[in-house]
């Protein structure tokens, strides 16, 4: 296989600009969780992995390749790299109240806090502020890929998908469409210019033709969307082929809601169903109360669920069942749903999500939880899956994008304190797992630098 000794004819050409050698920490489709002790990673001028092999290669490798051993960047026994974290569903424009506002259930949460909070963004001052410091604040916590809710307003929405490319994240951007709102009527558009909008956005941003930046069709959920206009955002996303992304049962009142206003279809799911909004490009966020036969159709489908432990039990609004959504062979990430979630760390995420299913195991002896492997997994190559971005990035794999964080667990003032072996030589495996395991009590102090398709993102360049 390529990447296993000599280069693929096509990738012999492309040198290498940056070599590493340590300790890699990745997801594969076999293994939840793969440590690799000692290998030697090469990334490509256009930003790609030409190599991952093992360390004792190192001279033959660096004929081949063209690289001086002496620039080889060597990690230390407490450094690891690992993929960058995928955030599956975000809402970049809630990013202003995120920690505050918890006090009420989904429904009059939205119409509470969240819609006057959206209708801020016609203004692209605040729109500016506050989309920059969300990019930075997930990319610092080594979100490489985020999958954005921001709001109706077409240029704001716009703007996000430029700061994300001057950032450097990789990103799908919704303008949230939505033509329905009788408690908050001053958010909301009419049928017409929400479908002229939302063209105007694709091809918009379409132009920019950024590199890690698309477009996502997003119906905000059914409660706030007319038939017709579902029907149309579900034709735009198939004319165009584009990712499409929403909500589903988060919450009973919400799946209630839903059964009264659209009596005709058999559930929450058949809804998008019928509307051409479950493709293998779809994400829906959160999906608490999907019956047996709703996930089905999901795998049917090839759409995938968005994982929100932080928001589901900060909202008190459900808890989703993991293992059964795996069993069922349903593509999942996670999401921080940032702010019905408070933290916008990936970190937070994927211990949210072991939590909720420590909690289901509390509940019934039976359950299987969740593994740290696991949620590793959901947060980085599931993600990617998730969201059909898995061609491109989500493990360490020859051809993916490096799309990778850096990560010092001995990083000076850190969360976590490290019992290190004495030196590289002597470092057992089990001390270089415990490592790797320690990121699950880390935080962003601990994620020194981030990568996407091979730029250093973080940090911070002077922009
Ligand atoms: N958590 C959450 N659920 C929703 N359902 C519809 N809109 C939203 C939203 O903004 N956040
Ligand atoms: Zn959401």
């Amino acid at each position: 296989p390529k990447g296993r000794g000599e280069p693929a004819a096509e990738l012999a050409v492309m040198p290498v600009s940056t070599v590493y050698r340590g300790t890699l920490a990745h997801s594969t489709r076999d293994e939840a969780l793969q440590i690799l002790e000692d290998f030697v990673l090469g990334v490509d001028a256009e930003g790609k992995i030409a190599f991952i092999e093992e360390g004792q290669n190192v001279d033959s490798l660096s004929q081949t390749w063209g690289f001086q051993t002496s620039d080889v960047i060597q990690l230390e026994q407490h450094e690891f790299l690992m993929p960058g974290m995928v955030d599956t569903h975000i809402h970049a424009s809630q990013y202003s109240y995120s920690g505050t506002a918890l006090d009420l259930p989904l429904l009059d949460w939205l119409n509470t806090y969240t819609f006057p909070v959206e209708s801020r963004y016609k203004d692209l001052d605040y729109a500016r502020n506050v989309y920059t410091k969300v990019l930075k604040r997930t990319l610092r916590n080594g979100t490489t890929t985020a999958c954005y809710f921001a709001t109706i307003h077409t240029d704001a929405s716009l703007l996000l998908g430029q700061i994300a490319d001057d950032f450097g994240q990789r990103a799908l951007v919704g303008k949230v469409c939505m033509d329905c709102n009788s408690t908050v009527p001053y958010y909301k558009e009419p049928l017409k210019e929400c479908k002229d909008e939302t063209l105007r956005f694709i091809r918009e941003l379409l132009k920019k033709e950024y590199a890690h930046v698309k477009p996502v069709v997003t119906p905000r959920f059914a409660v706030s969307c007319s038939s017709s206009l579902l029907h149309t955002l579900g034709k735009i996303a198939k004319n165009n082929d584009l990712h499409i992304q929403s909500h589903i049962s988060e919450n009973k009142e919400e799946v209630k809601l839903v059964k009264q206003l659209f009596p005709d279809c058999k559930s929450y799911t058949d809804v998008y169903l019928k509307h051409d909004l479950l493709t293998d490009k779809t994400v829906m966020a959160h999906g608490c109360y999907l019956s047996d036969e709703e996930l089905k159709i999901f795998h049917e489908r090839g759409a995938a669920i968005s994982h929100c432990p932080n928001s589901n039990l900060s909202l008190a609004s459900g808890m989703l069942n993991v293992r059964n959504v795996l069993n069922h062979k349903v593509k999942l990430g996670l999401g921080t749903d940032v702010a019905g979630g408070y933290s916008p760390s990936m970190l937070d995420a994927l211990r949210r999500a072991m939590d909720t299913s420590k909690v289901l195991s509390m509940q019934d002896a039976q359950h299987q939880t969740l593994t740290f492997e696991e949620a590793f997994r959901l947060a980085t190559l599931g993600g990617s899956e998730a969201l059909s971005l898995d061609d491109q990035t989500g493990n360490f794999e020859v051809g993916k994008d490096f799309d990778a964080l850096r990560v010092n667990m001995c990083i000076p003032g850190g969360p976590v304190d490290m019992f290190p072996g004495q030196g590289p030589k002597d470092i057992s495996l089990l001390q270089v797992n415990a490592c790797v395991f320690d990121i699950f009590a880390g935080d962003d102090r601990n994620i020194a630098e981030v990568f996407v398709a091979g730029r250093r993102v973080v940090p911070f360049p002077d922009l």
